[in-house]
């Protein structure tokens, strides 16, 4: 309650000094600078979203704060129709063109990325600059004021509660969206892209979403800009803003919504500064502040990566962002398989890693409500098997089927997402999780499918704080599984911080939030002790009691043997054995496998 109240108070008078500022005998020329940085900040906050969170950089941003600009300024100035009108059209046109460029650039990965957001950022840099309606590099003159409530709001002073308004709505808008079910699906795009799709996120999707909302920030700042200003030409919307658009929010600190205006008050006061200071140092005129804002950026990078916020918010106190109710409405869940019938089905899976075949066709199944082991010695391609049958890995050839609508059909020509929809959830041999978000949001995570509302509308009500009811189930769901593995003590620990075997049981808690009706646990007792691995065993007897199928990778005998009803043993990617425990204990093949043969 105590730190609520803190951060509450904080954000009171960061509110009181915005409202002030305008209101006191602030000299014009400091008005003019909160001006540009609330401009700047809007933009650096959609950064914040799509590179920070995201991890997706763009040197193009300032191209979209161009469409904004010069559809207000064509439509107010050319053909006279009102500055709302202009906006409307700006962030229409925008989306438009920041649809396509997304589909066609966000798939890119790694540096080619950055290289396509350049090539765009230059492409529309120089459409404004030739095109003869948008008066070439001239650009537009005579743009109106803007009117509010029958207010027109002339000056750079009137102007400045509109800019710091939208700076506010998109702080609130931004904050509400990462703290919600599609908030915690961007924020795993950034280094969970697969766990994500395992859980049925649509990453492609969510890429396009964040790269559309910051052009629409951006948009928003050009249409402020032009009325600001009362003119426009290409200038401002080349490559060069486009990077120092980028350089605000990694100086304040690309992961925090902060860091945005943070970063853009730095960056444009320290830029004020030197472009005063160092010509008179230097006796010379010329751009030196690039240079030292060049050196600044290598030290920031080699120092403090996470930007500059990540100093200044170690003094306010930290609270969760998602926190569990004691009760909501339960989510709805699917109804479990007959026991004893036929649900997954393997049949003759192979998978090829070039000349390695990793998985030889292999064939079994696993009926619903058994515990099934499938072991092996080291590399022999039991993780493999695991990734066909969620389709991590394409199989090479063979089918693999699982019961859907009582029937079984192939889910080998479905996509990972597309098969957690169907109720087959997992764990990773190598834990996946986010570990900087709470145990909570993790394990929220595996609930993304049972949301109330679509990939669409679920980011507008998250935007707007529509969702208490559909988070509140979410989360009392997150936490109910956590209770259920026995983490229910450490809700709101960082994950990262969890030892590795509280981790895997972590994954299991996310993966129930699947609501599945086949579990793949692979290596679920790695890392426990006694204690908990018996605890572990109670639990898997306990969710097959209740009609789940387990298909389960285990490296530890004794664990297997009293926990499986059937086991399948691979070596070298083929079946050698498959039985009853007992009876696989007593193969020769597999006793020659794991002990290279006994007297
Ligand atoms: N992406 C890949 N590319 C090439 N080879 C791979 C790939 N993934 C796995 N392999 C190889 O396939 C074989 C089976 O690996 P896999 O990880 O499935 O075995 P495993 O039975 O799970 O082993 P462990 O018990 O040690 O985890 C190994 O020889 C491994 O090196």
């Amino acid at each position: 309650m105590r730190k609520s109240l803190v951060s509450l108070a904080a954000f009171i008078a960061f509110l009181a000094v915005i409202v002030l500022i305008p209101l006191l005998p602030t000299p014009e020329f400091w008005i003019t600078l909160a001006n540009y940085i609330g401009l700047y900040a809007i933009v650096a906050l959609g950064l914040v979203l799509l590179t920070g969170v995201g991890g997706l950089t763009s040197f193009g941003q300032a191209a979209f704060v161009g469409l904004g600009a010069y559809s207000t300024a064509y439509l107010s100035a050319q053909l006279g129709l009102s500055p709302w009108l202009g906006l409307l059209t700006g962030l229409v046109i925008t989306a438009c063109v920041a649809l396509l460029i997304g589909v066609l650039t966000m798939r890119l990965s790694g540096h080619y990325l950055p290289l396509g957001t350049i090539a765009w950022g230059l492409s529309l840099y120089y459409l404004f600059g030739n095109l003869e309606f948008l008066g070439r590099y001239d650009g537009l003159t005579g743009i109106p004021s803007i009117s509010l409530f029958g207010l027109v709001l002339n000056t750079g002073r009137e102007m400045y509660f509109l800019i710091w308004l939208v700076v506010i709505l998109a702080v609130v808008a931004i904050q509400n969206l990462l703290n919600s079910r599609p908030g915690r699906a961007i924020r795993a795009l950034k280094g969970g892209g697969v766990m994500a799709e395992a859980m049925g996120v649509n990453t492609a999707w969510m890429k396009v979403v964040i790269f559309v909302m910051a052009a629409l920030l951006a948009c928003v700042s050009g249409w402020l800009y032009a009325h600001l200003q009362r003119t426009v030409n290409p200038t401002p919307f080349g490559l060069n803003a486009g990077i120092e658009y980028l350089f605000m929010a990694v100086v304040g600190g690309a992961g925090y919504v902060w860091g945005a205006i943070f970063g853009a008050t730095l960056v444009t006061l320290l830029k004020d500064q030197l472009q005063f200071i160092l010509p008179k140092l230097l006796g010379a005129n010329g751009n030196f502040e690039i240079i030292v804002f060049g050196l600044m950026l290598v030290l920031i990078l080699q120092n403090a990566r996470e930007g500059l916020w990540s100093f200044v918010r170690k003094w306010f106190p930290q609270k969760p962002l998602a926190v569990a109710p004691d009760t909501a409405n339960a989510l709805p869940t699917r109804p479990k398989h007959a026991h004893g019938e036929t649900v997954l089905q393997v049949d003759k899976a192979r998978k090829q890693f070039g000349g390695l075949v990793a998985v030889n066709d292999m064939t079994f199944d696993v009926k619903a409500g058994e515990i099934m082991g499938l072991i092996g010695p080291n590399g022999a391609g039991k993780s493999t098997m695991f990734n066909l049958v969620t389709s991590l890995l394409p199989v090479t050839k063979g089918e693999i089927r699982f019961r859907i609508g009582g029937q079984l059909q192939r889910i080998d020509t479905l996509s990972s997402r597309e098969i957690v929809k169907h109720g087959i959830a997992r764990t990773f041999q190598h834990v996946r999780l986010m570990p900087t978000m709470s145990v909570l949001e993790n394990v929220a995570i595996g609930a993304h499918l049972r949301g109330m509302h679509n990939d669409f509308t679920g980011i507008a009500t998250s935007i707007a704080r529509l969702n208490r009811a559909e988070e509140g189930a979410l989360l009392f769901e997150a936490r109910k599984q956590l209770e259920r593995v026995g983490l229910g003590h450490m809700l709101y620990e960082e994950a990262g911080s969890l030892a590795l075997g509280q981790q895997r049981i972590l994954e299991i808690a996310r993966a129930l939030c699947c609501d599945p009706t086949l579990l793949l646990l692979d290596e679920p007792a790695a890392g426990l002790r006694y204690k908990e691995k018996e605890a572990l065993a109670d639990l898997l007897r306990k969710l097959r009691g209740e009609g789940m199928s387990i298909l389960l990778v285990e490296h530890d005998m004794d664990f297997v043997m009293n926990l499986t009803d059937r086991l399948v043993v691979m070596e070298f990617g083929t079946k050698i054995a498959e039985g009853l425990p007992q009876e696989v204990q007593q193969n020769e093949a597999v006793l020659e496998a794991y002990l290279g043969g006994v007297e």
